[in-house]
């Protein structure tokens, strides 16, 4: 397989944006796509904040900073998928998006181009099946906020090849992040393990076992977690919660997984978290 020298991204959002810049850091030629101009520039935003704290912080120069930002351009058509070697998808949590996304690119990109994706939860192996592909697709889960998180899960579909997996991991290591391998089930491990844990947080809160203060504060000073668990909903985005407690409710099948109607009340109400403004706590 062919080096790893140029990356395009899917998605300018929280996420999209920080696996752009971490590429970037490392090296990478990085196309970052969205749908609008504006949704570029607020990822691009944020990473260029990131950097300049990072150059107040003594940790960068002002030269390795513009460097970085040079390295990032901006792209509002899939079409530029045509002359990368990997794509790291990071659009929203929705299946139906993801196998449009996948789709398109399948068309577009040179078939050694190795297709992954970011998502929290849904099965690599069901977006695999749309391409022609299945042996290039992969699972490539970074953990937010991914400038400073050292996890990444890589995750194998069920056709993914051993060359795939073995370009995705050496990049992760670039990457100066930390690779593990987890199979293709709901919600991997990440998730399967964490989104459970926040839920029954909600639920506590629904059934007013505690103020959302007090839940957050029992895990912070009771466990030394550096979040509450509402806390951390909010951070990671409530629909992005909901999607995920979705697929564990639907893939295995158990009424342990079933969303706490608070949090789908939440999401329908627009209220998700501090990209919105607004979640378990208010934001500005
Ligand atoms: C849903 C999924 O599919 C999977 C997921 O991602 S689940 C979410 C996983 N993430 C977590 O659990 C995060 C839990 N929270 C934390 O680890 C910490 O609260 C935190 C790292 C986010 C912030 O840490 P903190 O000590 O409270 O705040 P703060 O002192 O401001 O930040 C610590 C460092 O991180 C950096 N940082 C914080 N937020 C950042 C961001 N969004 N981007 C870049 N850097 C950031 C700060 O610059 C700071 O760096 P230095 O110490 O080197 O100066
Ligand atoms: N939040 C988290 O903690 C984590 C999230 N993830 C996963 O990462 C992915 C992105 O999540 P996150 O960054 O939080 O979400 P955001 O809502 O912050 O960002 C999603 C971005 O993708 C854009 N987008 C939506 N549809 C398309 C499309 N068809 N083509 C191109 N861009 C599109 C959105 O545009 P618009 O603004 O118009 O919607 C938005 O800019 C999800 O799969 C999520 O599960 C993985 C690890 C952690």
């Amino acid at each position: 397989m062919m080096g790893i020298q140029k990356v395009m991204v899917i998605g300018a959002g929280q996420m999209g944006s920080g696996i752009a810049q971490v590429c970037a850091q490392a090296g990478y030629e990085v196309k970052l796509n969205d749908m609008k101009q504006e949704f570029f520039e607020r990822g691009y935003g944020v990473i260029s904040k990131n950097l300049t704290r990072d150059v107040e912080k003594g940790r960068k120069t002002e030269d390795e900073k513009a460097a970085i930002l040079a390295r990032i351009t901006m792209s509002l058509d899939l079409q530029d998928a045509s002359d990368v070697d990997i794509i790291i998808e990071a659009a929203v949590e929705n299946m139906e998006v993801k196998q449009s996304i996948f789709q398109q690119l399948d068309k577009i990109a040179p078939a050694q181009v190795i297709l992954a994706t970011n998502t929290s939860s849904l099965p690599i192996t069901e977006i695999a099946a749309v391409t022609n592909r299945p042996e290039q697709v992969i699972g490539m889960h970074f953990m937010n906020p991914v400038p400073v998180m050292k996890l990444v899960e890589i995750i194998r579909g069920l056709a993914t090849s051993d060359e795939v997996y073995k370009a995705v991991e050496e990049m992760t290591v670039e990457l100066a992040k930390t690779p593990v391998e987890v199979n293709d089930f709901p919600g991997f491990i990440s998730n399967r393990i964490l989104l459970p844990m926040i839920n029954e947080a909600i639920y506590a809160l629904y059934e007013g076992v505690a103020s959302k203060e007090a839940i957050d504060d029992v895990m912070k000073l009771g466990m030394n977690h550096p979040m509450g668990p509402l806390t951390l909903a909010d951070f990671i985005g409530l629909d992005t919660c909901l999607s995920i407690m979705e697929i564990l409710h639907e893939g295995l099948g158990d009424s342990k997984y079933r969303p706490c109607p608070l949090l789908r009340k939440y999401v329908a109400a627009g209220w998700l978290g501090k990209k919105s403004g607004r979640g378990f706590y208010v934001y500005e």
